[in-house]
């Protein structure tokens, strides 16, 4: 019993050039016609790969499948009849041989291991390795998949594909035609020939470039179209997920997702499918083409490939690695800039510019030593292929000069075959980089997928919507810590109720927990332990667009889009006038400025409206939350960067709404004082409560704390 590959593989030839060696032997002693016809030539190889496929499973090691030794079995025994079928196709009447010479069986034993391992490197068995089998068996079904996305081109895909196999059948044939051309030109002159000729070889080529850029059109429409559908998807799918993912997650890397993946997946169908089409129509309308004109130079050819195809494969395997480090690398860099750019005010007030500088730039020399490597492996790839074409090239000028001596090529054919060769070769490597690129793309499509299908971390939102809502909002013994310090609670065993129509001051030491109570109440997170209702349901009962209509948030710098005015107050409703975000900006005390502005409420913003003051942003984010009209407002630090007067106005407004409950977090005691109840939060608790003048009254941690939550003189606000 034999258990290594190579051991496996040189029993079985031997056993084979034993048989080989005893018919032709005997052949030759005895004297016995050896021509049998095509049936007999069959007959013969299918009989010769069952013997050594009994041979391949008796005497190797039990319990190790060894598919590639089947495929050269199977290659090896009918690749004498299928050549010879195909000669015989194209020259009728050439007799068949049962048992070719010593000369033609060294090549096609050559020629059948030298394809199967073209087959084997470039389209890798996972021996036995489940890990790879199962990575394998993923990556076809992610291309499945993308292929599944480009349904809707299909009418548009099957025109490319069509004018596609035109455009290459015209292509392949050009050089046979050139060939055509010379030897007429070569030989006695006729010009009625000639012109034949030169119309056929014209009529070909102007045809593939018409079929060529028709195909290249349809193709990039393709493209563009299924980029625009994944981009559409994914981008959906993120604004779904929760709160918690985006702190997890860079924005910079998200962007890459977007811009960068969604385009290699959609490549990934559109053009490797186009090249990998145009590659196998052409290897087989050139192979056919290249066996008519000589089957020695074409086995000759047979044999550079799986050479090169070695060198190519080693070289997609380096430089797929490093494209990989390329990509990460890049992503860094994004993420970087992006951090420097958005931190610009930041960065400028800690005097951090040579700081980012330095970053950026340590990035770029890493981005320079991996591109270097690469570029140092590509160029001894590129020295390699080209020692070997040369001297496949010099071989077949050789041998090609003996058969035209012989009579049986002309210099014109001679010409075709090696322009046919070398855009095999072309082809070839086009094959594998094609088959390369699909699994580079294949990679795209997964982190693409990964982030398409990914289920937020949170209760999906039900359909509540009633029409009438009192705004009473329970925390109910809520314990709550954020997915990235899932350890460290913030909130712990939490009650508290904001009675509807009412205003709530939560107040508290820094840390205490007072944003984590409205993050919960935004439904931003879902509390481990414990519930938040309204009106006695969990929000996460209510419809999402109804909640964030009737519970809104106001915080100490609002997030404002670059868009107009009016959009940025009308911000997420559907429809609503111009009278109700103008009744809902005099509310705030936004009207006046805004009426100031060179376009009115038409007015670009630009991108966080950095043209406007931080109070007037405020009072922006007033209006926005005040036309929704909604039952529960949060006001976190909201009036802090207004004037006193504005915050008055304000505040008196808010305070004033009708029936509408009011959360506040503020550090003014105006502000706190003014609260009907006040909820004193330390560590995730509450620690006292009740009005004011109650908490005063009793002396505790609100009475002694004041000083610390309102900035105030000692003895103030008694
Ligand atoms: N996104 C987050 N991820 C992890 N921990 C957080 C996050 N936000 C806040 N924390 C932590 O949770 C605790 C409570 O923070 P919270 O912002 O709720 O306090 P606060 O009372 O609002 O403080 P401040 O008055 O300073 O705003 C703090 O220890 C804080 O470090």
């Amino acid at each position: 019993m034999v258990d290594s590959d190579v051991g496996v593989f040189t029993l079985v030839l031997f056993c084979d050039l034993t048989l080989w060696g005893a018919l032709w032997s005997g052949t030759c002693l005895v004297g016995v016609p050896c021509s049998v016809g095509l049936a007999g030539l069959w007959t013969f190889g299918l009989l010769r790969w069952c013997l050594l496929y009994w041979v391949s499973r008796a005497t190797v090691a039990s319990g190790r499948e060894r598919p590639w030794l089947q495929r050269w079995v199977a290659t090896h025994s009918l690749l004498s009849p299928v050549f010879e079928s195909v000669r015989n196709a194209l020259h009728r009447g050439v007799p068949v041989t049962l048992l070719p010479g010593p000369a033609a069986v060294a090549l096609l034993t050559v020629s059948s291991a030298g394809a199967c391992l073209f087959w084997e490197l470039s389209f890798p068995e996972d021996r036995a390795d489940r890990r790879a089998a199962k990575k394998k068996h993923e990556a076809k079904a992610l291309l499945m998949r993308v292929v599944r996305y480009s349904r809707a081109d299909a009418p548009h895909l099957a025109v490319a594909f069509l004018f596609l196999i035109l455009a290459v059948a015209g292509e392949t044939f050009v050089p046979y035609a050139t060939g055509n051309v010379i030897d007429i030109l070569s030989s006695q002159y006729e010009y009625s020939s000639f012109l034949w000729a030169i119309g056929v070889f014209g009529l070909f080529s102007m045809g593939s470039s018409f079929c060529a850029g028709v195909r290249g059109g349809m193709f990039k429409w393709s493209l563009a179209r299924l980029n625009k559908r994944v981009c559409h998807m994914l981008f959906g799918s993120l604004m779904k997920q929760e709160i918690g993912f985006f702190e997890e997650t860079e924005p910079g890397h998200l962007c890459s997702r977007l811009e960068s993946d969604t385009n290699k997946m959609s490549l990934s169908v559109v053009l490797n499918m186009n090249a990998l089409v145009r590659s196998v129509v052409k290897t087989v309308g050139m192979l056919a083409l290249m066996l008519g004109i000589s089957w020695q130079l074409t086995l000759l050819t047979c044999v550079e490939m799986p050479v090169l195809a070695l060198l190519q494969n080693a070289y997609s395997t380096y430089s797929l690695t490093y494209s990989q480090q390329v990509q990460d690398c890049k992503a860094r860099t994004t993420a970087a800039v992006a951090a420097a750019l958005d931190g610009v005010r930041t960065v400028r007030s800690c005097s951090g510019e040579a700081t980012e500088v330095r970053r950026y730039e340590e990035t770029l020399r890493e981005m320079r030593r991996i591109q270097n490597r690469k570029g140092g492996v590509s160029a001894v790839h590129l020295l390699l292929r080209r020692l070997v074409t040369i001297f496949v090239k010099v071989l077949m000028l050789i041998y090609g000069r003996r058969l035209i001596l012989l009579k049986q090529l002309t210099g014109g054919k001679l010409l075709s075959f090696v322009i046919y060769q070398k855009n095999m070769l072309n082809n070839m490597k086009d094959l594998v980089a094609v088959c390369g690129a699909m699994l580079t793309s294949v990679g795209a499509a997964a982190k693409v997928f990964k982030y398409l299908d990914r289920k937020p971390r949170q209760e999906e939102a039900g359909h509540l919507e009633p029409v009438s809502l009192e705004g009473r909002v329970d925390f109910r013994n809520v314990t709550f810590s954020y997915p990235s310090q899932p350890d460290k609670p913030v909130l712990r065993g939490l009650t508290l109720t904001l009675q509807p129509g009412k205003m709530t001051a939560l107040v508290g030491p820094s840390g205490a927990g007072k944003s984590s109570c409205i993050c919960l109440l935004e439904r931003f997170y879902e509390p481990q332990e414990g519930e938040v209702l309204l009106d006695g349901r969990p929000l996460h009962h209510y419809s999402h667009r109804y909640l964030h209509q009737q519970v809104v948030l106001v915080s100490q710098d609002p997030q404002l889009f670059s868009s107009s005015v009016r959009c940025n107050i009308a911000y997420g409703l559907e429809e609503c006038s111009l009278d109700k975000v103008k009744e809902a900006a005099v509310k705030a005390s936004a009207h006046d400025f805004i009426s100031r502005l060179e376009h009115g409420y038409d007015s670009d913003m630009g991108k966080g409206a950095a043209q406007l003051a931080a109070g007037e942003r405020q009072r922006l984010a007033i209006a926005r939350a005040l036309v929704r009209e909604p039952r529960v407002i949060i006001l976190d630090e909201a009036t802090r960067h207004m004037d006193a007067s504005t915050q008055q106005a304000v505040q008196d407004v808010l305070s004033g709404s009708v029936g509408q409950t009011v959360l506040v977090v503020a550090h003014h005691l105006q502000t706190v004082q003014k609260a009907d109840h006040i909820v004193y939060l330390e560590d995730g608790v509450v620690v006292e409560q009740g009005t004011h003048a109650q908490l005063m009254a009793l002396r505790g941690r609100y009475y002694r704390q004041r000083e610390r939550l309102f900035d105030l003189p000692v003895g103030a606000g008694n």
